[in-house]
């Protein structure tokens, strides 16, 4: 090779790619270790190349953490290869974070050029600063009171179908996975909510709906090219767009959503009916005020996220409840007593004005998601050119935040007798002298989860819809206490739950 008239031997090339290597090795590992010792940051020393990041692997349990708090404090940090992380467990500091200085860290944190395919691109979830503002401001109104009562009743027809499934596994005695029984359900609910799209996902799971929809979720949440991008962010990036490789979405399910959404609202334009009150044709009539108008573009990515974000997580939520009342029947003869009392035998739709009525399926609901949060951990970033310092710690710019809402939801300090199932936690006296960040499955402040009033409506009517006609009961198959997999972003038992249901 010839290089302004000068002629490099293969040899003389390796050795000179290999000295730039160590080089960019070095500089790296010095400003992991200024980054320390500037901002005070408590936590373990950084290695070359790997940073901090063997110390978070070796146990990323809350176990994990708990043990790290006790060695460094509630706020302590480290560098996960090149990427700078501060873990936050204060609740007061929390608080600062997420809603009074909110403005300072009001963005998710993502890896720097990391490839995002569209949908995923301008996704809610992943936008930053005036744009999520204006995209947030814009959807909040379609998951008021009003447009969730209208939802109500395609929330109770697919609860019909659930209710049938459930019969049939009662009749044949069989055991089941809730999982996947409260999945078909939310796929269906989710699919009718934002596209409005009536799926059958027990009936047909090969639909290509349902079939992408759960495609979403498969992939491995333990990520190497993540490790890799963190550990080499200058090189990640580029490899990860060259190969069009999407972290998080497989791309041929996101191509899927796209042209099923732009699809749907080319048919929409023609379509005359008006009293859709599904997400996407709430976005779409934005489209008649110029200031709260959002492009194909935004639509398709909200549709789809929401999409996403919708059907695991309430599913888990599901999940979880059917575990409980089928391993705590004195909790279900509680609740199913409520329900016997408040809605007639003979009602036969479920009203969002029904569920606000019962007390006790709220408790139990809140307890539910104290003790198996769907979302196990959440983050925060500080902007790119400002460093924020409260109560004298410093969360210096580009830094992620992270905080573990499982570990905060099974501190003996907030909870006592944590790993005990108790609804009454939720009884208005103790939730009052309670702090409010001690529960947060679904976040906290302007970020938190857009969909946590849906959510919830859908998970009771849900429930009252099962306990109605059902009883989930324990058998030898079942699990107790549950072993659960608390590491990754979304709580999973480590094997399949399993359960009966009797017919009531
Ligand atoms: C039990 C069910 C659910 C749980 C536990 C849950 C949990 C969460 C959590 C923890 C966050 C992050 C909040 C934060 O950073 O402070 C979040 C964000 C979000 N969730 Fe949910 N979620 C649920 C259901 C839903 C549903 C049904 C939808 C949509 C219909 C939804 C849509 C979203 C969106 C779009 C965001 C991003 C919000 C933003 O960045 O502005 N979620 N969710």
């Amino acid at each position: 090779m010839e290089v302004f008239g000068l002629t490099f031997t293969l040899w003389e090339q390796l050795r000179t790619i290999l000295v730039l290597f160590l080089l960019s090795v070095v500089y790296d590992w010095v400003q992991n270790i200024r980054w320390k010792w500037k901002y005070n940051v408590k936590g373990y020393f950084p290695l070359p190349i790997i940073g901090t990041l063997p110390f978070a692997l070796s146990n990323p349990t809350p176990d994990g953490e708990r043990r790290r708090i006790e060695r460094f404090g509630k706020i302590y940090g480290g560098s996960l290869g090149m990427v700078n992380l501060i873990n936050v467990c204060d609740l007061d500091i929390l608080k600062k974070i997420l809603v009074k200085d909110h403005v300072e860290f009001q963005n998710r944190f993502t890896l720097t050029g990391v490839y995002e395919p569209p949908p995923s691109d301008a996704t809610l979830l992943a936008l930053k600063d005036a744009e999520w503002k204006r995209v947030r401001s814009i959807l909040t109104p379609s998951f008021s009171a009003a447009k969730l009562k209208m939802m109500t009743s395609n929330i109770n027809q697919v609860s019909e179908i659930l209710i049938q499934d459930l019969l049939d596994n009662a009749r044949s005695r069989s055991t089941i996975d809730p999982k996947n029984i409260f999945g078909c359900f939310t796929m269906d609910v989710i699919a009718r909510t934002a596209f409005g799209i009536e799926t059958n996902s027990y009936k047909n799971p090969d639909d290509p709906f349902i079939a992408h929809g759960k495609r979403v979720f498969s992939g491995p949440v333990f990520n190497p090219v993540i490790i890799l991008m963190m550990i080499f962010p200058r090189l990640g990036p580029y490899l990860t767009r060259l190969l069009k490789y999407s972290i998080f979405f497989p791309t041929n399910s996101l191509e899927f959503f796209i042209d099923v959404s732009k699809q749907i609202i080319e048919q929409r334009k023609t379509d005359v009916t008006t009293d859709r009150v599904d997400l996407l044709q709430l976005m779409l009539n934005s489209e008649h005020d110029v200031h709260k108008r959002l492009t194909v573009h935004e639509i398709v990515s909200q549709s789809f996220i929401v999409f996403v974000a919708g059907y695991e997580t309430t599913a888990t939520l599901l999940t979880y409840a059917s575990y409980v009342l089928a391993t705590n029947p004195d909790v279900q003869n509680t609740l199913q007593e409520e329900i016997d009392e408040h809605i007639p035998g003979d009602c036969k739709e479920i009203t969002y004005e029904k569920v606000m009525e019962l007390p006790y399926l709220d408790q139990f609901v809140h307890e539910t998601l104290r003790m198996y949060p769907p979302v196990t951990a959440m983050n925060r970033a500080t902007s790119e050119h400002r460093d924020v310092q409260i109560d004298g710690y410093w969360f210096p710019r580009n830094t992620a935040i992270s905080f573990n809402i499982y570990m905060i939801h099974h501190d003996e300090n907030n909870y006592p007798e944590p790993e005990k199932f108790i609804p009454e936690r939720f009884a208005p006296d103790a939730k009052w002298s309670r702090d409010p960040f001690a529960f947060m499955p679904f976040g906290q402040g302007p970020r938190n989860c857009i969909g946590m009033r849906l959510a919830l409506l859908e998970a009771k009517i849900a429930l009252v819809n099962c306990v109605r006609k059902v009883k989930f009961v324990a058998t030898e198959e079942t699990e107790v206490p549950l072993k659960l997999v608390t590491s990754e972003a979304f709580l999973r038992p480590e094997k399949p739950i399993k359960i009966s249901v009797d017919a009531r």
